[in-house]
């Protein structure tokens, strides 16, 4: 017999099935989508990530072998398989395998409607497309509603962490982020603006240096009134010099 690999085989019997067609079942059952930008934490139990990482490294060595990288010989790339799988589970994509980070809150008791602006807050994600790192800077501006509550500053950066943490798109990961400040803090106005380069264009493919993207979301008030725009896009104008 020719031994192609020192893999084991991943072929499963039903009670031996790989912990992510539990997870991917648990998912179906529940309607739940599972995209690439989708958080699945919910649907993970307690021990499943540690063999998820497993499994992920399991595969991964097979993808090695597939690409006839020899790790059992090559010191450079005899862990390889691992290293992918925790960088993966625990770092780059970890924003769809985690619980949302705690956010502390804070009543507006001062009544704050005043313009607030975060940023440049770095963003650190993967396109979905070819898992290439998307390296950025994203302003947030707030308008704050005089009834909700306030976010302390850091978690903005942490939110925004969570979100990009995961294999995105820039237009669709601007809009989640949007989505999770304006179910969090309820303001009057959110306005976001996100400039990315996208080494999918840079390392690969067209392999051109300078193409950068920006993705501008106004909501509420900065859609309705053109002075408050005008201000957020100036002071992070500003910011950018
Ligand atoms: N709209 C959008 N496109 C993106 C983003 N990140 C990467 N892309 C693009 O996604 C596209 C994927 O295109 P495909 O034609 O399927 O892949 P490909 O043949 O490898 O394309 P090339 O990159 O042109 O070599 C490319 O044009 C990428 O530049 C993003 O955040 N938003």
């Amino acid at each position: 017999m020719i031994v192609l690999n020192r893999i084991p085989s991943l072929t499963y019997t039903a009670d031996d099935a790989p912990v992510s067609s539990r997870i991917r079942a648990r998912l179906r059952r529940a309607g739940q989508p599972f995209r690439a930008n989708d958080n699945i934490a919910a649907f993970v139990e307690d021990g499943e990530l540690d063999e998820l990482r497993l499994e992920v490294e399991k595969r991964m060595e097979e993808v090695l072998g597939a690409l006839v990288i020899d790790t059992e010989n090559d010191h450079n790339t005899a862990g390889t398989a691992r290293r992918v799988a925790k960088m993966f589970l625990d770092e780059v994509f970890a924003g769809r395998y985690r619980d949302a980070p705690p956010v502390t809150s804070f009543p507006n008791v001062s009544q704050l409607n005043e313009l607030m602006i975060v940023g440049p807050i770095t963003v650190r994600s993967a396109c979905s497309h070819h898992l290439c790192p998307i390296m950025g800077k994203i302003w947030i501006g707030v308008l704050p509603n005089t009834d909700a509550d306030l976010i302390g500053l850091s978690k903005y950066a942490r939110l925004c962490d969570w979100i990009m943490s995961r294999p995105q798109i820039q237009e669709e990961a601007a809009i989640m982020l949007a989505d999770e400040l304006e179910r969090r803090i309820r303001p009057d106005g959110l306005a976001i603006v996100m400039e990315a380069d996208h080494f999918c264009m840079h390392w690969r493919g067209v392999k051109d240096e300078k193409p950068v993207m920006t993705t501008s979301i106004m909501r509420g008030a900065f859609l309705e009134n053109d002075a408050l725009r005008r201000e957020f896009l100036e002071l992070r104008n500003r910011d950018r010099q």
